[in-house]
């Protein structure tokens, strides 16, 4: 199994290419099920995770085809993409390919909007809660759709005349949720209110992908959106948006080990919360022409305290990272973790590295050190991974990660994109 191997104490300078966000590339797949036309992706990241639904859309019968590159990117980085669902040949997601990953669920929504009914199992995914799958019952059912629960899997099934729009205010907020309800409303009889809605970038990078196809929604990005179903959908061609989490991942790197880093390719406006608890921490970041420029020379660390919230808060998927960062400020700091409740597991991970950290409840405090020493160190989910690859850079001497799969799930080009500043990052097989 493949080990990341870290040997810290550089500063990154230079430039990171940013790749199109994962989490908006696999809704942007899934929704190539609503249409027997071809939807073409630009910008899909090239991770396990994209692979991985690749096999579960080729199950349901999508023909998948691969090309291009971004220009100035060497061979490998995000691709263009072509997905056509001519024919659905098989509605079940079966476990053996829906367990891997989450977000290989929500074809239940395209799949129930298009065929009228799926099988599709309860979904695996980063082990940082129970993650229940209530509230995509209650939407669909909301829908009109009949559903049970069989053998671990999810039975939908559309009324006789096909999904009917209606009004539904989730209890909770649910990115997944609202990208599958979205989703279903296009193709159902009548209109869809969703109240309560998520306002992810990536739920309106979907909203806009869709409206190209010929969806009519409005709304999205604000915590209501309308959805008006129309008859079919065509295909379209579509830019994945930039990754706000590798963004603010490398933004934090680069405030840990300091130097001076421009992010190509992505955009302030996509992560404001998490790019002002950077600032806050002592770091200068801008925009610039081409993306965002991330500077820290001299100056300690300063503590700041964060809580993690839906968007526009601060993203849960960037807490373990800015964790990471706080284990070396000069003083107190504490992270508050309201999305998930498990999502914790890299405390005792950067323990090893010689962070002091103490949990009570849902809230960690971090008492910063001087110093911290590499050590052996397992990735747990994630972003718990490259967190650790964060305090390994500022880390005295090697830092052995371990379980790597978890980082290549959602990194793309890790070990490339950090060598290139400066850092010594090396892939290790065994
Ligand atoms: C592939 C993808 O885009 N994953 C992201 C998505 O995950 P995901 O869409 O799974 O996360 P949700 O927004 O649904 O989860 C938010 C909270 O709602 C709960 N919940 C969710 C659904 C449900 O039916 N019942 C329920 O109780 C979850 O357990 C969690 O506590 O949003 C999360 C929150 O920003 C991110 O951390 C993940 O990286
Ligand atoms: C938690 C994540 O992914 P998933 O929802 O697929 O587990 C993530 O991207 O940080």
């Amino acid at each position: 199994m493949d080990r990341i191997r870290i040997v810290g104490g550089s500063e990154l300078r230079g430039i990171i290419p940013i790749s199109g966000a994962k989490n908006a590339a696999l809704p942007l797949m899934i929704a190539s099920l609503l249409t027997d036309d071809t939807l073409t992706l630009e910008n899909v990241p090239h991770l396990a995770d994209v692979e991985q639904l690749i096999r579960i859309l080729g199950n349901h019968g999508a023909d998948i085809s691969v090309n291009g590159r971004r220009e100035r990117q060497s061979e490998g980085y995000s691709r263009t993409i072509h997905f056509t669902s001519r024919n659905i040949v098989d509605t079940t997601a079966p476990y053996e390919l829906v367990s891997k990953m989450r977000a290989s669920f929500w074809v239940i929504g395209p799949l129930l909007a298009r065929e009228g009914r799926a099988r599709v199992s309860l979904p695996g995914g980063c082990a940082i809660g129970t993650r229940p799958v209530d509230l995509f019952i209650e939407a669909l059912t909301a829908l009109g759709a009949r559903i049970e629960i069989d053998g671990g899997y999810i039975e939908a099934t559309a009324p006789a005349g096909g999904l009917v729009g209606a009004r539904y205010t989730f209890p909770k907020v649910s990115v997944g949720a609202t990208h599958v309800l979205m989703m279903a409303a296009t193709l159902a009889r009548g209109t869809t209110v969703i109240g309560n809605a998520a306002r992810e970038p990536e739920v309106q990078d979907l909203a806009k992908c869709l409206n190209a196809m010929g969806a009519k929604i409005t709304g999205a990005g604000t915590s209501t959106v309308t959805v008006e179903g129309v008859d079919q959908l065509s295909g379209a061609r579509h830019r994945v948006l930039p990754d706000r989490i590798e963004t603010g991942t490398y933004a934090m790197a680069v405030a840990m080990t300091g130097g001076d880093v421009v992010l190509e390719g992505t955009e302030a406006g996509l992560l404001e919360t998490a790019l002002e608890a950077i600032r806050r921490s002592g770091a200068e970041v801008t925009s610039t022409e081409t993306g965002i420029r991330v500077v820290r020379n001299g100056g300690g660390i300063k503590p700041v305290d964060i809580v993690t919230d839906p968007y526009p808060g601060f993203p849960t998927d960037l807490q373990a990272q800015f964790m990471g960062l706080m284990t070396k400020s000069t003083g107190i700091s504490h992270i508050t973790e309201t999305i998930f409740e498990n999502r914790f597991m890299h405390v005792q991970e950067l323990a090893r590295l010689g962070a002091k950290i103490s949990l009570s409840g849902q809230t960690a405090k971090i008492e910063g050190v001087e110093r911290l020493r590499g050590a052996p160190v397992m990735a747990t989910d994630l972003r718990a991974s490259v967190s650790l690859v964060i305090a390994g850079l500022a880390a005295e001497g090697e830092t052995m990660v371990s379980r790597v799969y978890h980082l290549d799930r959602g990194f793309e080009r890790l070990e490339e994109k950090l060598t290139r500043c400066g850092a010594t990052v090396e892939r290790v097989s065994d």
